[in-house]
């Protein structure tokens, strides 16, 4: 596979939060910091992406020229209108990745190719935070078009920067965005909330932010080693009378189970909302943009 250090070069529109975590993630493990260039139109964001040793633009310029992937990594509002201000600098041999939430695949390729000819060499992704540190989880979809070597290369970029898990369609992205997109805020939530019960019960600020983060770490270490369900580890942990059993009930009484179902059902539902709000869009965006914005 042409991925190596030498030929990889890979350009991020938009450099935000999500894109500083899967360029952070993937210099070094992938290709070498030069070889990231950021097109981010606020320029007082910038001095971090030329501290890490990456190139950086506030304009759509020459330097998106013969990239070999684009990351579009602009919030979902954002991203018509950015691939507007580049299109002109993509190129056949040229795999573009979106890591939008939301936006339909299909809507991406109309807007991204012509009315005749969606583009075709795109990958849909859903990655996470925690790929700042490689230990990011993503969803992935490809459109029909792309071909296995865009497969290929999509799975060796996210999946060096954590797990990958290959999904069927925009429906699939949407799930994994209420699950593994969005999860990190919730186990942060709930990381802030158990900092802050044990606060409140007398340990001071560093030793609850330490036990808090080891007692996370622990139990998803050691539900991913088990051949146990959650479940059953969970029952390990609960004496009959004892004091898990008092801290559970409170957590059933708040029907804890059902109110996550419900946030990720939200989650879900909002990333069909901004589907739907963009897809209806995508023919005539297209059909006005035409060939014009191609080189
Ligand atoms: N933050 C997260 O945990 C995750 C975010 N995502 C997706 O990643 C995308 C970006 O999210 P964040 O990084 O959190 O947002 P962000 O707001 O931190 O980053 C977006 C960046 O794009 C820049 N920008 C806007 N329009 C531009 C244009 N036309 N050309 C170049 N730069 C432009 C903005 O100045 C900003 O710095 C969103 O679509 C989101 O759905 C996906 C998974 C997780
Ligand atoms: O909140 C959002 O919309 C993005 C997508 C998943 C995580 N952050």
């Amino acid at each position: 596979m042409a991925t190596t250090q030498h030929t990889l070069s890979i350009a991020f529109i938009g450099g935000g939060n999500m894109a500083a975590a899967l360029a952070a993630g993937l210099a070094g493990r992938l290709c070498p910091a030069s070889a990231i260039h950021v097109l981010e139109i606020n320029e007082s964001a910038h001095d971090p992406w030329l501290a890490k040793g990456m190139t950086v633009s506030a304009r759509p310029d020459d330097a998106l020229a013969g990239r070999k992937v684009w990351v579009y990594a602009v919030k979902p509002q954002q991203l018509q209108e950015a691939v507007a201000a580049t299109r002109a600098w993509l190129d056949d041999d040229t795999l573009v990745l979106s890591v939008a939430a939301g936006i339909r695949s299909d809507t991406l390729a109309a807007w991204l190719g012509t009315p005749d000819a969606p583009w075709q060499r795109l990958v849909r992704c859903m990655p996470n935070t925690p790929a700042l540190v490689g230990a990011g989880a993503t969803g992935l979809a490809a459109l029909p078009g792309a071909t296995a070597q865009d497969r290929d290369l999509a799975q060796s970029i996210l999946g060096s920067v954590g797990l990958t898990v290959w999904v069927a369609d925009d429906a699939a992205l949407d799930a994994v965005t209420a699950l593994s997109g969005s999860g990190p805020a919730y186990v942060f939530l709930f990381l802030e909330s158990l900092i802050q019960g044990a606060q409140a019960l007398g340990l001071d600020a560093r030793q609850a932010r330490q036990l808090a983060l080891a007692t996370l770490d622990g139990a998803t270490q050691l539900a991913a080693e088990s051949t146990e369900s959650p479940a059953v580890l969970r029952e390990r942990v609960t004496s009959k009378g004892g004091t898990t059993a008092a801290a559970l009930a409170v957590f059933a009484q708040a029907q804890l189970p059902q109110t996550v179902a419900h946030a990720m059902a939200a989650a879900a539902q909002r990333g069909r909302e901004l589907g739907d709000e963009f897809g209806g869009a995508a023919g005539s965006a297209a059909k006005e943009g035409s060939q014009a914005g191609r080189k």
